[in-house]
């Protein structure tokens, strides 16, 4: 067992002696007005969170939004069954109605009144969402939010929670591709750089913000609650506390990293720590938010993927609206792989790009029942009791969107791959050789690559996309194992431990010299 998950007092020992184009803005393309960029702020070198006027930037989206409401536009958004036939289905629930499941019991899904979105074209939402990149107009300025009629439509601007989550950086990993890949376009969407550190950030400022909107029309929500490998929490907590909401997060006992530990803990969350795995946690939220005024915030809430879904939106906008050839993501209780999928295909329906791209979700080989079932052929589904991986945040054995997984993976002509500990762990150190830090999930993802690359399924030139779930900083335990070289069974082949040296001129020349004769130039 990664001697990480034994963590679970600040008082830890290690062996390794380690020193404790914001773009510009385009006008509008057609007559619809569209309170987009308002650059009130920015032109007139007040600071950016108050205008010319003292008001801050809440009053000035009000005022905006006072003196030049938006004209012609009637978005909306509903609960439907996931997947349901629209030519039959007449199940459909208000997003202020607290449901979490259909009457079948299955998962539910946001639909949007695609017609109303459609009545613009594609042209427009494009310029629209390039428009809002890199302001501090409320609430644009998140990169969620920048997609606000695409998200929760109906939402005032007053009740939004929110970060400025979103528009991370995309960026072209060229050493690791060539080096290790023999590619020339690998990327990696680095969700991780983020307010609380993962991309649960963008999920989460929509169901608090929704919650928010909920707790004032006076509907029976206490708190909000979640179960959690450490991410969800962490975000929960975070978005719950700058809203002056109680929030209640269930995790399983020594089975996080400290740094995910001390999030919610920080922000003032009621942690509860339990004595069993994700999946029991999970069992456990959902009773006790039947039970209890406790709103849930795991992903069954689909409005949690509403928000993860503009990851994708933002892949294409970085890329100018080409679209790549793979994205490849982490996937645990699999709601991301699906908002990945929906917003990839909502860019397709309202004619944003022309295609989507191939999407691989990867798993960890101790927790893969999705990587099972894809490869007996999509034939049975059978969860699984997942054991200890370094990739903690995945050690999941019985997701609650496998549907949504399975229905993403089969529109977009995916792929499941799967990493064992060792390929994982030596993914990620050989990242971090060119000058990443990136989680143990990316780690998994990369792994993913590695082989789609060795077996030629992903080509040379094809342009790719890894998803990088969470800030390497959360996973510090794991990265000194591995450069301990203090994992059982594991050769640690890119470890990097530190050299012990006395403190004397003679004895770190004798160190320095060994070393430059061995390293090649
Ligand atoms: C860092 C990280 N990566 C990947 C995942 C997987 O996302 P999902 O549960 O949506 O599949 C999670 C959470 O499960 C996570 O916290
Ligand atoms: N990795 C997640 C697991 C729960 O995922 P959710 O997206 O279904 O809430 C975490 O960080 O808790």
């Amino acid at each position: 067992m990664p001697s990480s998950y034994l963590l679970q007092s600040p008082s830890f020992s290690t062996n390794l002696k380690l020193p404790s184009k914001p773009r510009t803005p385009t006008p509008t393309p057609c007559s619809l007005s569209v309170k987009a960029s308002s650059s009130s702020s920015s032109s007139n070198n007040t600071p950016a969170s108050t205008s010319s006027k003292g008001n801050n930037i809440r009053d000035e989206a009000r005022r905006q939004y006072l003196t030049n409401p938006p004209q012609n536009q009637n978005f909306s958004a509903k609960y439907v069954p996931f997947n349901a036939d629209p030519a039959t289905n007449t199940e459909s629930y208000s997003l202020d109605e607290i449901v979490y499941r259909s009457q079948s019991g299955g998962l539910l899904d946001v639909q949007h009144d695609i017609s109303a979105l459609k009545a613009f074209p594609g042209s427009y939402w494009r310029a629209l969402f390039d428009s809002r990149v890199g302001k501090t107009t409320w609430p644009y300025g998140s990169g969620v939010w920048s997609k606000k009629e695409w998200v929760l439509p109906e939402i005032s601007s007053d009740d939004i929670v929110s970060a400025f989550e979103g528009n991370s950086n995309l960026f072209w990993a060229e050493r690791l591709g060539k080096h290790f890949l023999e590619m020339n376009e690998l990327w990696v969407k680095h969700c991780g750089i983020s307010h609380t550190g993962s991309f649960k950030d963008l999920g989460m400022t929509v169901l608090v913000s929704q919650v928010n909107r909920l707790r004032k029309m006076n509907k029976p929500v206490f708190g909000v609650g979640c179960a959690s490998t450490g991410d969800t929490s962490a975000a929960l907590s975070a978005y719950c506390a700058s809203a002056g909401i109680p929030s209640i997060v269930f995790l399983p006992a020594n089975k996080i990293s400290i740094a995910q530990l001390v999030q919610p803990i920080a922000n003032g969350a009621f942690v509860l720590s339990v004595d069993t795995d994700f999946d029991g946690c999970m069992q456990l939220i959902r009773e006790v938010t039947s039970e209890l005024p406790i709103y849930l915030a795991n992903s069954l809430n689909s409005l949690r993927i509403e928000g993860q879904k503009t990851a994708a939106i933002e892949i294409l906008q970085q890329f100018d609206w080409e679209v790549p050839d793979w994205v490849i993501i982490p996937g645990g209780n699999l709601g991301n792989i699906y908002a990945f999928y929906k917003g990839f295909h909502m860019c397709k329906e309202l004619g944003l790009v022309d295609k989507i791209p191939r999407l691989v979700c990867a798993q960890a080989a101790n927790a893969n029942p999705l990587y099972l079932y894809y490869k007996s052929g999509w034939k049975e589904f059978k969860a699984v009791k997942a054991s200890g991986t370094f990739a903690s945040a995945i050690q999941i054995g019985d997701p609650v969107s496998i549907d949504r997984a399975v229905y993403a993976l089969k529109q977009s002509n995916g792929i499941v791959e799967e990493a064992t500990e060792e390929e994982l762990m030596d993914a990620m150190a050989q990242a971090d050789s060119t000058g990443m830090f990136i989680c143990p999930h990316t780690g998994v993802a990369l792994t993913a690559l590695m082989k789609l690359r060795k077996s030629g399924v992903i080509g040379p030139t094809d342009r790719t996309v890894v998803v990088s779930t969470a800030h390497g900083l959360k996973f510090t335990q794991s990265k000194i194992d591995y450069h301990s070289n203090n994992i059982k069974e594991m050769a640690c082949r890119f470890a990097n431990p530190p050299v012990s040296v006395k403190a004397d001129f003679g004895s770190v020349m004798d160190v320095l010299k060994k070393y430059l004769s061995k390293t090649p130039k």
